[in-house]
């Protein structure tokens, strides 16, 4: 897999080539294999097909369709370029597959679901590869919040800002109810400001004024508080998250396809869309916002306090 990313990265960061996610996704794609009853993804005899790269592990279980994303990129999984390759490589093979209806995303890193975007890819780097990783972090977005399948995150750690988009971007989110895991779009305190499809998607789930106050103080939220301003939907026991996240699939995979589908393009097509047709002015946004010499120097001084709290 590591020589494949480095060609994929390519193809996902050269203008002239149609981009991953101009494939139809959520909106016009053609439905999934009907459900039948629901069924208790516990209880069946089925075979587990699982793939990996360096930094994701995928299990498909073959019989109920739900397939597990597990986060695998020490220390804290950070969204690093290679990382948001890797993983749109994975999301896409599944996506492909049309034996598979649903997907979990979790980290198999403990007390941490994602740090985020990874900030040494944001600190003085080239022009061409600021653009080569905005557009890997848009082409994630676009995938997950734009996929057809049930998406659902199981928040087994803390998850600020690019982590929390992440989770943001799924069909339903369950936390595990430790009050030291913290969640939110903690940006503002980077001296940075979350781009407005960050914005949009924070929005469509908590609402306007909680997104609001939490966004311009840049919360990182605990997890009892992350469910009473509905950030997550619900909190469970570490020890119960995984069964609780294909339960809850098995639940949404029990409707129709095509009435869930529709109905999730009808709701979230227009935040899409904004995206999709500002993506290049997105990235030129984004390369003239963070070459300012005064959000480098925030960002430089953020991971200095980051590494003076370890020692
Ligand atoms: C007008 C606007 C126009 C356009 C928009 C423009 C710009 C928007 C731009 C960017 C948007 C960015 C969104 C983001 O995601 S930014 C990332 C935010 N992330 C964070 O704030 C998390 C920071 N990390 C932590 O809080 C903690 O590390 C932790 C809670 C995740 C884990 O704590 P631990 O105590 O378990 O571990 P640490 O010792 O702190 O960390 C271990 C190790 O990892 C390094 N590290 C942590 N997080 C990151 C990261 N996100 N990127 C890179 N590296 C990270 C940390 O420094 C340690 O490294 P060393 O071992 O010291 O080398």
């Amino acid at each position: 897999m590591a020589a494949v990313a480095p060609t994929l990265a390519r193809r996902i960061a050269r203008p002239g080539m149609l981009p991953l996610c101009s494939r139809p996704q959520a909106w016009g794609r053609a439905a999934r294999q009907s459900p039948g009853l629901p069924r208790a993804p516990s209880l069946l005899l089925t075979q587990r097909r699982a793939f990996s790269n360096n930094k994701i592990l995928v299990e498909l279980d073959e019989g109920s369709g739900i397939a597990t994303m597990k986060l695998k990129s020490p220390p804290v999984n950070s969204l690093s370029l290679d990382f948001l390759t890797e993983f749109c490589i994975s999301l896409e093979k599944l996506e492909n597959n049309r034996g598979c209806r649903g997907v979990i995303f979790t980290s198999a890193i403990p007390k941490i679901f994602s740090s985020g975007l990874d900030i040494t890819e944001m600190c003085r780097k080239s022009t061409e590869h600021y653009a080569e990783f905005w557009r890997a972090v848009q082409e994630m977005w676009l995938r997950v919040y734009g996929s057809n399948m049930v998406t659902v995150a199981a928040i087994n750690g803390s998850s600020p800002a690019g982590g929390c988009l992440l989770a943001l971007s799924c069909d339903y989110r369950i936390m595990a109810e430790n009050p030291k895991f913290s969640i939110g779009l903690n940006e503002a305190q980077l001296g940075i400001v979350a781009p407005f499809w960050f914005k949009d998607t924070f929005v469509n789930v908590v609402g306007h004024r909680v997104a609001e106050r939490s966004l311009q103080l840049g919360c990182l939220h605990s997890a009892p508080e992350a469910l009473r301003i509905g950030l997550v939907d619900e909190l469970v026991p570490e020890e119960k998250l995984q069964d609780k996240a294909a339960a809850v699939i098995a639940q949404w995979l029990a409707l129709p396809d095509h009435a869930r589908q529709l109905t999730k393009s009808m709701m979230r097509k227009l935040v899409l869309d904004r995206l999709v047709a500002h993506r290049e002015e997105d990235i030129q946004n984004f390369i003239s916002f963070i070459t300012k010499e005064s959000i480098q120097k925030s960002l430089h001084m953020y991971m200095e306090m980051l590494k003076k709290k370890k020692g």
